[in-house]
């Protein structure tokens, strides 16, 4: 199967955060990659992995970074598919780094830039399975079918009226 989200993220240390959008992307059974990219320390990587992940028939990017999260941002530089960026709580700036790094973007090179954290990460699996919805009809029922789960699960959890 084609390979249709890519999951990139500057450091090993992202994974705790970045398997939330990992997870969604494998309960919606969406083909994805995952990959350890950094425009900091492997520049020349990031700008092929950005500039060929199109021919490559990829459809969206998540691209998660903590700190000084340029990642995203860069990828958005040299593609044109959707970057959807996911920024990593820091330990020093509790993420406001990151995410200050990834929202500001000049115009013309748009980041689609989630909350921070898991929480963030997870909506950004949401977001890329949305987007690649517009073209199947299988997945928008299946995201149909997991928001009514999800109503159902908040739902059950009130008490009764009396
Ligand atoms: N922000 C970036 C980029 C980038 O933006 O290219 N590359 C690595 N990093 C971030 O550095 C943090 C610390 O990385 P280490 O834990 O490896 O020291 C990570 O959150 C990573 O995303």
């Amino acid at each position: 199967m084609t390979v249709e989200v890519g999951v990139i993220m500057g450091s090993t240390s992202d994974e705790p955060t970045m398997i939330h959008a990992i997870q969604v992307l494998e309960e919606l059974q969406i083909p994805y990659e995952k990959r350890i990219v950094s425009a900091h320390r492997t520049p020349d990587y990031m700008f092929d992995y950005a500039a060929t992940a199109r021919e490559r028939g990829l459809k969206v990017i998540i691209a998660g970074a903590g700190g000084a999260a340029h990642l995203p941002g860069m990828v958005a530089a040299k593609t044109t598919l959707p970057v959807i960026g996911v920024p990593v709580q820091s330990k020093a700036l509790s993420g406001w780094d990151s995410l200050l790094s990834i929202v500001q973007m000049p115009k013309g090179v748009p980041v689609a830039t989630v909350a921070i954290g898991t929480a963030g990460a997870e909506n950004a699996g949401l977001l890329a399975a949305q987007m690649l919805s517009v073209f199947s009809e299988e997945l928008a029922h299946k995201l149909d079918a997991r928001r009514e789960a999800k109503k159902n699960e908040v739902l059950s959890h009130q008490e009764a009226d009396v």
